[in-house]
Order: C-alpha cells, then sequence, then structure tokens
C-alpha cells in the first residue's frame, strides 16, 4: 500500500490513541500515542497491539458473540517514518489542546489499520454517533454509580469545567424516558461520551462546543433533519435509537441521577425498550468481576512470574475464567477484573440511515476493545480509594 499522508485526515484521540481516516477508504488508522520526548520502540507498538488484537480474538470476540454481537479488530500495519512524522505535522493543528501532551512518537510506527465505523455505509451521507455508556451499575454497598461519584473529582483535577447530568444506570436501564432523559444530558454536555459526525467530520462533541461554540449545538440536529427528510428527526433518532441499545437484565437505579418520573407524566412513551441490544451484553459483562480493585491487586501480587507472564499473553484459558462461577483462583480474579475493565471502557459507533418509511435503520460497531495493562491496577486502587472518600461524604453524593 503506498502511504500518502495527503489521504488522511484527523478523525478524534483518546488517553491512549491518535485516530485519523483515510475518505476515500473508508479506513482509519489507530496510532498509539506517548508522552513529548518519550521514546517507543517500534518493538513495543508491535507487543502491544499484538496483546490487544489477540485478547478482542480469543476472548472479547466470544465473550460478545453469545449476545449475537461481532467485533471487527483491524489488522496491524506498519507504517514508513517519513509517512508518520508528515502525518503528524499535518494533523497538529487539528487536535485537541489538552490532548497535545501526547504525540505519535516520532519515526516508523506500527498502527491498526480498521473499517471506518462513522462512514460504513455505502452511496449515501453517513451519521455516526458515538457512546462511550461507562459503567452501568451501582457497585454494592453503594448509592450512586461511578459515573455520577466521579463528576466533582474529575472538575477537581480540571478535566472538565462543569458537571453532566448523564447517569449511565438511567441509559441502561429498560425503562426508555430514562434512557432519552440519559440521552438529553448527553446532548446538553457531552464530556467524552457522545460525539456525532457527519461523513466522518466531527460536528458535534465537547470538542466542537469548544471550538467552533455553541453553534454546533443548533446546527447538527439541522443536519439530521435535512438527511432524514423530517421535522425533530433528532428526537425520534434518539427515540428509535433507545430502543434497540437494549438494556441491562437488572434495572437499576442510582442515587445521584436527578431523573424524575413525574417529569414524563404526560409522555407518550411510559414503555419499556427491548432488552437484547448491545447494552444488555456490555452490562453482562461489565459485571464479569465483583471484586474491588484493591483485592485485585492484591491477588496480582500473589502471582508467580509464569502467572504474570500469562497476562501478557491472552488465551482461550480467559474464557474459562470469565464463565467459572466458584472457587476463583488469584489468576481468574485479575483476568475477569481486567475483561470488565475492558468493557466499562469501550464505545459503539452507530450509523443511522432513515428508509423511506420511516423507519430508521442503524448499525452498531464497537471500538475501543483494548486489554487494560496489569500496569494500570494501582491507578485502578488509586481511583477507588478517591471514590470511597467521596461516599463517605455524604454532602458530595447528591450533587
Ligand atoms: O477510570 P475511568 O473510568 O475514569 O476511565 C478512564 C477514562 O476516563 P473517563 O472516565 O472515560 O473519562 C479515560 O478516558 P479519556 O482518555 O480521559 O477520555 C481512558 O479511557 C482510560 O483508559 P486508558 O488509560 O486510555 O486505557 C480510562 O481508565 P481505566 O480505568 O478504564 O483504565
Ligand atoms: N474504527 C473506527 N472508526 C471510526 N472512528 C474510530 C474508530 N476507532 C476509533 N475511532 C475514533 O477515534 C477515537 C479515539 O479512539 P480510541 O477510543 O480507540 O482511543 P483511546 O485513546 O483508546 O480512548 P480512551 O481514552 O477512551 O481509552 C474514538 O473515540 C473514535 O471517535
Amino acid at each position: 500500500m503506498h502511504w500518502d499522508p495527503k489521504d488522511w485526515a484527523y478523525r478524534a484521540e483518546g488517553g491512549k490513541h491518535l485516530v485519523v481516516f483515510n475518505q476515500s477508504l473508508r479506513k482509519v488508522l489507530r496510532f498509539i500515542k506517548a508522552p513529548i520526548g518519550l521514546e517507543r520502540t517500534l518493538e513495543e507498538d508491535k507487543r502491544e497491539i499484538e496483546r490487544r488484537l489477540r485478547f478482542e480474538k480469543l476472548v472479547v470476540s466470544p465473550l460478545l458473540a453469545e449476545f449475537g454481537l461481532q467485533a471487527d479488530s483491524g489488522s496491524l500495519v506498519c507504517l514508513p517514518a517519513d509517512f508518520c512524522n508528515r502525518l503528524s505535522k499535518r494533523i497538529s493543528n487539528d487536535r485537541p489542546p489538552a490532548r497535545k501532551d501526547k504525540v505519535i512518537p516520532p519515526g516508523a510506527r506500527f498502527a491498526v489499520l480498521q473499517d471506518d465505523f462513522c462512514q460504513n455505509i455505502p452511496f449515501v451521507s453517513n451519521i455516526a454517533i458515538e457512546l462511550k455508556p461507562k459503567c452501568s451499575f451501582v457497585q454494592p454497598n453503594r448509592r450512586s454509580c461511578q459515573f455520577c461519584l466521579m463528576q466533582l473529582e474529575k472538575i477537581r483535577r480540571g478535566k472538565y469545567d462543569s458537571r453532566s447530568a448523564y447517569c449511565p444506570v438511567d441509559l441502561f436501564s429498560s425503562d426508555l424516558n430514562r434512557k432519552r432523559f440519559a440521552f438529553a444530558h448527553l446532548l446538553e454536555n457531552p464530556q467524552n461520551n457522545l460525539r456525532f459526525f457527519c461523513d466522518g467530520e466531527l460536528i458535534y462533541s465537547m470538542e466542537t462546543l469548544e471550538h467552533v461554540g455553541a453553534s454546533c449545538a443548533k446546527r447538527f440536529p439541522q443536519l439530521i433533519e435535512k438527511l432524514c427528510g423530517f421535522p425533530d428527526a433528532l428526537d425520534k433518532v434518539i427515540f428509535d435509537l433507545c430502543n434497540v441499545l437494549g438494556a441491562s437484565e437488572n434495572d437499576e437505579h442510582c442515587f445521584s441521577s436527578t431523573f424524575k418520573n413525574e417529569n414524563f407524566k404526560n409522555s407518550e412513551s411510559s414503555l419499556s425498550c427491548y432488552q437484547n441490544g448491545p447494552l444488555r451484553a456490555l452490562a453482562a459483562l461489565q459485571r464479569t468481576s465483583s471484586h474491588s480493585a484493591n483485592e485485585v491487586l492484591e491477588s496480582f501480587k500473589r502471582l508467580s512470574p509464569k502467572q504474570v507472564e500469562d497476562l501478557e499473553n491472552p488465551s482461550h484459558n480467559w474464557l474459562a475464567s470469565a464463565k467459572k462461577q466458584t472457587d476463583l483462583s488469584d489468576v481468574d480474579i485479575v483476568r475477569r477484573h481486567l475483561i470488565s475493565k475492558t468493557i466499562k471502557d469501550c464505545s459503539l459507533m452507530i450509523v443511522f440511515i432513515p428508509k423511506k418509511d420511516g423507519d430508521i435503520h442503524f448499525k452498531m460497531e464497537i471500538v475501543d476493545l483494548d486489554l487494560k495493562p496489569t500496569s494500570k491496577l494501582f491507578e485502578h486502587k488509586t481511583k477507588e480509594d478517591a471514590l470511597l472518600k467521596i461516599r463517605e461524604n455524604p454532602a458530595t453524593t447528591n450533587l
């Protein structure tokens, strides 16, 4: 393949990866980032990507398949230094300033080449919704979910300026009103949980609100109306999407959610959604682990060097760990935690097509199914400790 930076444009990025897309090929390249000045060898990239692809193929895909879902993970490609260096310069101005502490390390790189899930329907205009739902349930002995509890902490450390009233427990519920309420708050303050793209270009997100300003909040519903050909199309899209997303098997409530049933008294939709759908699978797999991060770290410390090595090479054995009902060994506990953490952090990429009969058809893919490195176990414990402190002060829970 001929690699020309001019064929690629900036798509988006998270804490670990930067993604560019090729409009004509409908493909993306997903690069691993590193802090500015920190060297990363080609071998490190390759090992990390192979570990992830292995995990997706041998562990996540079979688990998702049990719920009728597929994960399309892409393939490893080696990119020449000249391409990577020129591409980095080309996209630099498109990157959000808050993410610029990390870059694509200079030189040749390994990356993942994957289908572009923002535009995977040919011959028509594609509007895509990216949804990062996060943890679906309230942990035992707690009243509020992790997302709601973490909001103040995220504002305190400067990650966000304002609190989002989105609550994942509402999104995962089977009650369509709660789901729509969750979406309304995602639209109001998307943070890193919601993005809209039109033919691959970002049209609404936290980043566009910061850079383009509030006008994008008006413009993107108009674009959706134009594509669908009827008024208030965004409402219909969200309503239909809530139905096909499915729900967790357990209808839970989060103490910090601001949803009030009375606000929806006159709503025509005191209905439940179909339970089957990607959210059902994500909720079930997120529950793979019921151990605290502290317990997981203790289990990890007891592992032999060979067992630690096993965590670097995910295999079919992880499926047995995920399915065990009793007698969990230390290895099982760590594997289950890593599976659960991965699913709590993945995103859905959803493209919709309005049909002539007024129906809307959705095509959904799952991205960011990366296996968390064991080096993050300590960070998970630290985050959990921070959460416990929040819980000790009841004044902060019901924000
Ligand atoms: O711990 P959380 O729930 O805050 O999740 C982190 C995410 O923060 P979020 O809550 O979505 O704003 C965080 O999201 P951002 O990159 O900050 O947008 C990452 O996804 C991080 O995982 P990794 O370091 O990229 O492997 C995530 O870390 P993990 O805990 O999943 O390892
Ligand atoms: N296959 C794909 N098709 C279209 N867009 C994609 C694809 N993969 C990733 N993206 C876009 O690139 C963004 C960054 O990718 P990704 O979520 O993998 O980064 P990350 O650093 O691992 O994220 P996080 O910090 O949440 O762990 C995604 O949020 C999404 O907008």
